[in-house]
């Protein structure tokens, strides 16, 4: 399954007609193709399962410390105005005997940020799909990102972030969610 290049095509041949312009001109002949493969990666989150991905590396583990993946850059689009919207992401959980692959974090992350979203509901699907996959006894996700919708157009915010969190199990309780925030709010040491 993926997306339909054809009609992309089409659809972004459609807007270039549509802004005035001469999609015969040799700067545009090969837009339309253009848009249609970026649209299949930026959109190629919809045809992955977020799930599955964290189910690839589950380890079993006595540990039950807080674990901290901190500044997971992403790009993702709104979904009012498929205007990107970008920045980083913060997750941790505490686990309760497995683990996951720490690279699977990411990679879930990016899973749902190549769809159309808000940034509300990124930040929650990637908590529910920790708790749901790895049933640790707790999970925080703190987004921050900037949006172009509100950036390029509209009120015309320039460089104004949104910040988003989720928490769920332990990390409700204030002292979990006080060690979550100082750790992702401490300078970090760039050089070992
Ligand atoms: N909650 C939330 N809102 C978002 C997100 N991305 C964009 N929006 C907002 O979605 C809203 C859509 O509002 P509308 O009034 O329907 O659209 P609009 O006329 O284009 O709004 P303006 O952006 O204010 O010009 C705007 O307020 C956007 O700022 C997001 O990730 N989360
Ligand atoms: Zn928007």
């Amino acid at each position: 399954m993926s997306v339909d290049l054809e009609k992309l095509e089409l659809a972004a041949k459609m807007i270039l007609e549509a802004i005035g312009e001469d999609v015969d001109r040799d700067g545009l002949v090969k837009t339309p193709r253009r848009v249609a493969k970026s649209f299949e990666y930026i959109c190629s989150g919809y045809f992955k399962d977020p799930k599955e991905v964290l189910n690839d590396a589950l380890f079993e583990s006595t540990n039950n410390e807080m674990v901290v993946v901190r500044n997971i850059e992403f790009y993702s689009m709104c979904e009012h105005h498929i205007l990107p919207f970008f920045g980083r992401v913060h997750v941790a959980y505490i686990p309760d005997k497995k683990v996951v692959g720490l690279s699977k974090i990411p990679r879930m992350v990016n899973v749902f940020a190549r769809r159309l979203q808000i940034q509300e509901q990124l930040t929650e699907q990637i908590a529910d799909a920790i708790m749901e996959v790895v049933q640790p006894k707790g999970v925080g996700v703190v987004i921050h990102a900037r949006h172009m919708c509100m950036e390029m157009r509209g009120v015309e915010t320039k460089h104004s972030y949104t910040s988003s969190s989720a928490l769920r199990g332990i990390f409700l309780e204030e002292k979990t969610r006080e060690e979550f925030f100082n750790i992702i709010n401490a300078p970090i040491q760039t050089h070992f």
